[in-house]
């Protein structure tokens, strides 16, 4: 059989399973970079091979090989589990290096007991979202901190213009402090090595050893079973430390990584309470793929002899005495790894293979998707006789002892290099040997042929049809399957997600708790070739709805992680959108209508007003007088001076996705060297500043109506964790009926839930204590806008006005109850401002349990017809004189940007827009 790409670092060569030289350069290739990257040392003299006609440098990889990462990873996580204090510490870097955290564990946990709790705000997840400015520079209101509030070049020209607004600080700035403050941990720091003399030189091996048993408690002269070799040994700077004994201190520091760590938790998310028993894919696809049986494990063993050994007669291999049983043993699925009983019960340590080649890579895979049950069953059951002990040293320095049924040798086989460890026997030890090229035809077998099954049953899936065929090898080469039984939730609504599911066979439920009820709806059943769980992928992590297995004899999916996810199949258009909401369908047909609209179809007609980045025109599609919309012109030069790129690219996200009567919406964009654009439905009864200008206030009823407007724009977008940060009067719009729309999404954003976002931004009289003091701010923010936007309507004002920024901000520190409201506020209106203006985000109204409902409930809108609002019969208070699509009437006079055109920039950072 015959592969083109080499999935993980996609290395492109042809590998045959007769050609060996092929293989070896293979490996070969992958040590010489793993050398190069880490040692820094000349190339290795030692090397069994020199580079084949294969053509080294094709299997070159880029940056770190997979080599060099397996080591310094299994070496730095077990060096930093004995260092580090701060476990905070230690679990980052398991993270960082593909493991999961317990805090995983945890998380799961909570799921399984009540749902999913929020999880608590650290420093490195906030450096993460990369918001969190350092504590020591979070703005205050002092002068000092003035230069923190760049006022905004957008403030308008226009007079009376009482407020600035804010711009935000150069993210980029933000993260390095965050960096500073909290350096990364330095898991890729080796310290100094210590050596202890070797007991023996060491060779390139030629072959990999199974530990297991043989009686003997009693400790034996230590035997070397493989060693590193000398040359890589330093001298010594330091006594090496005593070999730990059982029970030891310094052998409780070795505590190693539990399975847990590295497998079934990393879907955290995912609760799987009954896992069927069988990760081993030849059995469970026996029944439905007769096929593939023919391909099993133990036929691409056919013909391959494994031998035991002794430790002392390691040159001379003992052929094994129970050979049959010895080669089930050795590849069945449960022990082809580490896969003794310790292990899975958190004990044993468990390598990670390199994600390197097809053959490791598969490898690796069978043990991270494991079942914990079967696995330890499996385990054992084989590991008749495991007290067998060795010890893993690496340049003088103990590691790790091992026992049980583990797989030791292998790394020197797989990437043909020098042993990057030295074994020794600390007890009796049998070992089964299996020579380098029989452990690599496995290896490669089996992996072969697990990838072309997955690639065929991905080329049966509709959604991945049109992929192309190295990209499907990919995607095959890091599934891991699952299986469930009926009834398991395979995910949780509410619960974190990590992975995407392609269903290989049975059914699942979706089911949607209901918001009012927590009843779970249900909505559809998924089968074969369905997949699930791109939402959490696409959006703020966490699952939106249940999925339950139902068929009775169980469902297997197929699991994709996160990273593959985003880089091969996001993009999919069908995985985009299959399981839309109705609402997001909806919307998707309205935008669809604009698809074949270019910039050259609109007409100008006049300008609706002057934003921070440009203008915004009225414009018509040329042929088409019944309508006209809005194009809203941003200069790209301007919006990368103000390091504004992010905040327009979700303004455009957001609005072009929100389908909701009080939100403008955002039909298509445009863009070209200069300018970016919006086309947006037209709002011709004008700006409700403009309104307010002209009647200085607003009655009690007037602001009432205008109030409920942005309450329901804001319950769908707090229904969706969007937070809008910029509201005020300049912001609402009146439709032709007099209806107000919310605009100018800048500072919206998606948060993810039970998160803060850190970005100082909004209008000064608007923003909240919370957002001055840097604490950190989510939709609550919007209630105390709220407030404030009530205050002004009903008294002209805002009520807390500064003649510059730092004194507003001084006023809004002090507090509502520090304002004296005017009488015309009335007594009602007076308590619903100040129970959304309360100092404390959490007790604002709107922003407990009862949700926006507690607002809509409140005494102030008794009587007032929100069914009417919503479906617009109800009769605006205020009604716009508009004579036409083009009637301009209600919007100011603007001249021609006296600028001109702003400078190119072709610098592509726009390129999603
Ligand atoms: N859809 C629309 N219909 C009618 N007028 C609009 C529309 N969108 C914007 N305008 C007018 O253009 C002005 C500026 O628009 P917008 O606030 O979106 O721009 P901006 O660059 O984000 O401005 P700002 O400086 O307020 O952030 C609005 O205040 C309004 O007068
Ligand atoms: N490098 C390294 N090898 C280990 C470790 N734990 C177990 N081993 C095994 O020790 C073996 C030494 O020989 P190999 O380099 O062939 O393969 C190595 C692994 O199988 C570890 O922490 N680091
Ligand atoms: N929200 C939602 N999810 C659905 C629906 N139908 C299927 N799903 C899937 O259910 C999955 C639950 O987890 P995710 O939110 O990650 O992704 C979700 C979708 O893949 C639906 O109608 N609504």
């Amino acid at each position: 059989m015959k592969i083109k790409h080499y999935p993980g670092k996609a290395v492109d060569a042809s590998l045959s399973l007769d050609n060996d030289s092929a293989m070896g350069a293979l490996y070969e290739a992958n040590w010489l970079q793993a050398h190069h990257q880490h040692h820094r040392a000349p190339t290795q003299p030692t090397l069994s091979r020199q580079p084949s006609n294969a053509g080294s440098s094709s299997f070159l990889l880029d940056g770190i090989s997979a080599l060099s990462k397996y080591q310094m990873t299994l070496e730095n996580i077990r060096r930093l589990e004995q260092q580090a204090q701060d476990k905070r510490i230690v679990s980052a870097i398991k993270e960082l290096n593909g493991y999961r955290p317990s805090a995983l564990q945890h998380h799961q946990q909570q799921q399984l007991d009540n749902g999913w709790v929020a999880e608590e705000e650290t420093e490195a997840e906030e450096e993460q979202l990369g918001e969190k400015p350092k504590t020591d520079n979070a703005p205050t209101p002092t002068a000092a901190n003035v230069n923190h509030y760049v006022v905004d070049p957008t403030e308008r020209q226009r007079l009376p213009r009482p407020r600035q607004q804010l711009s935000v600080k150069p993210p980029s700035l933000r993260r390095s402090q965050t960096m500073l403050q909290h350096p990364p941990p330095s898991y890729v720091t080796l310290r100094a090595p210590k050596s202890k003399p070797a007991q023996h030189n060491s060779s390139n091996s030629s072959s990999a050893y199974s530990t297991f048993s043989s009686a003997a408690e009693d400790r034996q002269p230590e035997r070397v079973i493989c060693q590193q070799p000398l040359r890589l040994l330093q001298p010594p700077t330091e006594p090496p430390p005593p070999p730990p004994t059982a029970g030891s201190k310094a052998a409780r520091a070795f505590k190693p990584l539990s399975r847990s760590q590295t497998s079934v938790q990393r879907y955290a998310t995912i609760r799987m309470p009954n896992h069927s028993a069988s990760f081993c894919r030849a059995t469970a696809r026996a029944a439905e793929t007769p096929d593939i049986r023919r391909h099993s494990l133990e036929e691409a063993l056919q013909g391959l002899q494994l031998e035991e050994q002794l430790p002392d007669a390691a040159a001379e291999p003992v052929v094994s005495r129970q050979p049959e049983r010895h080669t089930s043993r050795h590849i069945s699925p449960g022990a082809s790894s580490n896969g003794s009983a310790k292990d899975l019960n958190g004990e044993g340590f468990c390598i990670p293979r390199p994600r390197l080649i097809v053959p490791v890579h598969t490898y690796a895979r069978r043990r991270r998707t494991g079942n914990l049950k079967e696995q330890s069953a499996n385990a054992q059951e084989e590991d008749v006789t495991s007290d067998g002990r060795v010890e893993v040293s690496r340049e003088g320095k103990y590691l790790s002892t091992l026992s049980g049924a583990k797989v030791l040798g292998e790394l020197a086989i797989l990437y043909n290099c020098q042993r990057t460890a030295t074994i020794t026997a600390i007890t009796e030890c049998n070992l089964w040997a299996i020579e380098r090229q029989c452990f690599q035809t496995i290896m490669m077998r089996t992996g072969l042929i697990r990838q072309a099954e997955y690639t065929d049953f991905l080329k049966s899936v509709p959604i991945f049809k049109d992929l192309a065929e190295d990209t499907l090898i990919k995607i095959s080469d890091v599934l891991e399957e699952t299986h469930y039984q009926r009834g398991d939730y395979i995910v949780r609504q509410g619960a974190r997600g990590d992975t995407f599911f392609i269903i290989s066979k049975g059914k699942v439920r979706v089911t949607i708790k209901q918001q009012d009820t927590q009843e779970e709806k249900f909505i559809r059943m998924l089968g074969k070739g369905d997949f699930f769980g791109e939402k959490a992928l696409q959006g703020d992590d966490l699952r939106t709805a249940n999925i339950i297995c139902e068929s009775p004899e169980g469902v297997s999916c197929l699991v994709i992680d996160r990273e593959t996810f985003n880089q091969l199949i996001s993009s999919l258009d069908e995985i985009k959108h299959r399981y839309d909401d109705e609402g997001a369908m909806e919307r998707r047909k309205i935008n669809e209508e604009f698809r074949d609209i270019n910039l050259t179809d609109l007409r100008v007609i006049a300008t609706l007003g002057v934003g921070g980045f440009g203008r915004v025109e009225l414009v018509q599609v040329n042929g088409d007088n019944s309508r006209s919309f809005a194009l809203k012109q941003m200069k790209k030069s301007q919006i990368v001076e103000t390091r504004q790129q992010q905040h327009i690219m979700s303004e455009k996200e957001i609005m072009g996705e929100a389908n909701c009567q009080f939100i403008v919406k955002l039909f298509k964009t445009f863009k070209d060297k200069k300018y970016l654009y919006m086309l947006m439905e037209s709002c011709l009864g004008g700006e409700l500043w403009t309104i307010l200008r002209d009647k200085g206030n607003f009655d009690d009823a007037t602001t009432r109506f205008y109030t409920a407007c942005v309450v329901e724009a804001f319950d769908y977008l707090h229904s969706r964790n969007i937070i809008y940060r910029d509201l005020k009067p300049e912001n609402l719009l009146l439709d032709e009926k007099g209806y107000v729309k919310l605009v100018d999404f800048g500072f919206a954003k998606k948060l993810q839930t039970g998160r803060k976002t850190w970005t100082f931004c909004g209008t000064p009289e608007y923003v909240a204590p919370e957002v001055i003091l840097n604490r950190g701010h989510d939709i609550s923010a919007d209630y105390w806008s709220l407030g404030v936007l009530m205050f002004e309507l009903l008294t002209g004002t805002p009520p807390f006005t500064g003649s510059d920024p730092m004194r507003t901000y001084n006023i809004i520190l002090k507090g509502i109850d520090a304002i004296e409201f005017p009488r015309n506020i009335t007594r009602n209106a007076s308590n619903l401002i100040k129970k959304l203006c309360r100092d404390n985000p959490a007790e604002r109204l709107g922003y407990q349990r009862g949700g926006i409902s507690e607002i809509q409930k409140h005494k102030w809108f008794d009587g007032f017809y929100w069914w009417g609002l919503q479906n617009r019969s109800l009769e605006p208070p205020i009604k716009p004189s508009v004579k036409s699509v083009v009637d301009t009437a209600n919007f100011d006079e603007y001249p021609p940007d006296p600028e001109g055109p702003p400078p190119d920039d072709v610098s592509g950072w726009d390129k999603d827009f």
